[in-house]
């Protein structure tokens, strides 16, 4: 289902259409004033006699000030009708992107650069202000404004409207058409420009470390710097061309030009004996006013493309298809601890399938090995095992069951994962292994981290397991982060574990504890491990080389070593390295 701006702002509509005709109101009474002005001077310049009240100058004065005070108000509370629906629609629209990024397949929602995440829920939600709390007010207001200006002007003397009118119809046109060409075009590339350079700020700032070593030797080789650089361009372009368009319209309608304008016209006329010296007293009182309602018009059309392309990202996601969850909350499934890929085949691109008709059982309390080349697909296969996407065909058994009919927390307390990428947030070290479970005492957590080899390294912190990582003297190696993950897989007690890469980031030392962890951690449960180390799973129960998302070997290390294939050669060419 796809979701249109105008249904991500549904919520606001009757506050927006309230404040829409209270805006409208005030503008017709704010022109009272003038009216009254008019009348007035009908009277004292003209002589004018009338009977009644519309003859007595004083009560036109009474009528210019209480309409005055009345617009106001009118105008004041739609824009408080709006601000109070915006506010309350922000805080919905927050909570639902979150909600959805939550009900997305987890393998989409980690593709999401956390600064695009940012700027969706902070800024974008921001930016929708305009589009809800000022564009049915202020447009509403510039518009009926100048409509009725203009309209009145019409009725009091056609003819002097029609040269004034014709005069700016044409500047504007000649402006507008040299000034405002592809601006269209370049707002939408502003919007993307903005969310690239937020993505790659977080980006960065995450990888502050690695970025600076590459940054020593070219520091335009970051993704950052070309982002800060597209967003420079674009920006500048930008502000060169609304500047230009901005400038001009300002300076043709400014109350002192369109004084002069009218000044001029209106001498013309008089000596023409085209107009009365009263009728003309109108067009100096509203004619400098109107020209407002564009500048207000031209300055709004900027924070409504904002908006408009805020909204359209966060209707996007918000449109996005979430994953089902299944409806098997705490039964057990047929064969407990077992994992059974079937058949399955998968793409992340259409037509280009990564995982093609995989089928491969791993039997409870038992270690599979993935191993193979680069690019084969063995991360993808434990990502589709813990379901951070749903396969395209065959299925995905845990423990018997249909990863698709059981609920995210039967899964999640059945499969634990450590990936390549340790991902440790800025928390306690106790809230950062009890993630997995948040109930757990501090005996408990101590326990995981003991079985994690990580206890010892804990405890030298300022703040033992209430130190608050990423703060001063909250840091840790790579390899102490690993076991930090492997603390809360352990915590989180599943009888299946599945480990990428686990001791990709960790040196040698680290990497001899980190080995002891998951033998402790892997006893007694189903273990799906990928390791380029092959020397590390040459005792494991199964090996499955993978090779373009096929399974091209399967045995035992003693059966593949001594095979004609990938497996020996990769075990031959790592013997060589690691005595080289
Ligand atoms: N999120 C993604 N979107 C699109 N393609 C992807 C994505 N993740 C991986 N791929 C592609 O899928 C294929 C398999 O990748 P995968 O990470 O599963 O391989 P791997 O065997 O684990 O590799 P490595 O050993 O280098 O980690 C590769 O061609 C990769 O480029």
């Amino acid at each position: 289902m796809s979701i249109s701006v105008a249904a991500l702002i549904r919520p606001a509509k009757g506050a927006m259409v309230l404040s829409a005709v209270l805006t409208a109101l005030g503008a017709i009474v704010t022109l009272v004033p003038f009216v009254a002005l008019h009348n007035m001077a009908a009277i004292w310049l003209d002589g004018q006699v009338r009977t009644g009240w519309t003859g007595k100058p004083w009560v036109w004065a009474v009528i210019a000030v209480l309409s005055l005070f009345v617009g106001q108000l009118l105008y004041l509370f739609g824009l408080g009708v709006t601000h109070e629906a915006e506010a309350k629609l922000r805080h919905r629209l927050r909570g639902n992107v979150v909600q959805a990024l939550g009900s997305l397949p987890l393998g989409r929602v980690s593709q999401v650069p956390h600064g695009a995440i940012r700027k969706m829920v902070c800024d974008d939600t921001a930016a929708i202000h305009t589009l809800v709390a000022h564009v049915p007010g202020d447009v509403t207001n510039a518009v009926v404004s100048m409509v009725v200006g203009l309209g009145y002007l019409v009725w009091v003397d056609w003819r002097l409207a029609l040269a004034l009118f014709g005069t700016w119809a044409v500047a504007i046109m000649i402006i507008v058409s040299t000034t405002m060409r592809g601006y269209s075009d370049i707002t939408k590339r502003f919007g993307h420009a903005q969310t690239a350079l937020a993505a790659a700020t977080v980006e960065m700032l995450e990888g502050i470390k690695e970025i600076k070593n590459f940054q020593a030797t070219d520091a335009t080789r970051t993704r950052f710097n070309a982002a800060r650089q597209q967003f420079s361009a674009i920006s500048f372009d930008w502000v060169r061309r609304s500047g230009r368009a901005i400038s001009l319209l300002g300076s043709l309608l400014r109350p002192a030009t369109v004084f002069v304008t009218v000044a001029l016209l209106a001498a013309l006329f008089v000596a023409q004996d085209w107009s009365t010296l009263s009728a003309t007293l109108p067009f100096f009182l509203i004619a400098p006013g109107i020209p407002e309602g564009f500048t207000v018009l031209v300055g709004l059309m900027q924070h409504i493309y904002e908006s408009q392309l805020a909204a359209r990202t966060t209707a996007e996601l918000l449109s996005e298809k979430p994953m089902p969850e299944g409806s098997r909350t705490q039964e057990e499934g047929p064969n407990p601890g077992q994992v059974e890929v079937c058949e399955v085949s998968f793409s992340y691109e259409p037509d280009v399938p990564v995982v093609h008709g995989v089928s491969f059982t791993a039997e409870p309390g038992t270690v599979t090995a993935l191993v193979g080349p680069s690019g084969g697909g063995k991360s993808t296969l434990a990502r589709l095992i813990a379901r951070f996407y749903d396969v395209n065909d065959g299925v995905v058994r845990i423990s018997g069951v249909d990863v698709r009919e059981a609920s995210f927390s039967w899964l999640l307390s059945r499969v634990a994962i450590v990936l390549q990428d340790v991902t440790l947030s800025n928390d306690s070290v106790h809230t950062n292994i009890a993630l997995s479970k948040p109930s757990a005492t501090r005996a408990e957590v101590e326990a995981a981290a003991r079985a994690a080899c990580i206890h010892d390294r804990i405890m030298r912190l300022p703040e033992g397991y209430d130190t608050v990582l990423g703060e001063v003297g909250g840091f840790l190696s790579g390899g102490e982060r690993q076991r930090i993950t492997l603390a809360r897989a352990y915590l989180q007690d599943a009888p299946i574990l599945i480990l990428d890469e686990a001791t990709a980031q960790a040196d040698p030392q680290s990497e001899r504890a980190i080995h002891e962890a998951l033998s402790t951690l892997a006893s007694g449960r189903t273990v799906i491990i990928i390791a380029h180390r092959l020397a590390t799973i040459r005792d494991a129960d199964q090996i499955l080389v993978i090779e373009d998302g096929h399974i091209t070997q399967r045995g035992r290390h003693e059966d593949l070593v001594n095979q004609a294939g990938t497996y020996s050669e990769m075990w031959r060419a790592q013997e060589l390295h690691y005595m080289a």
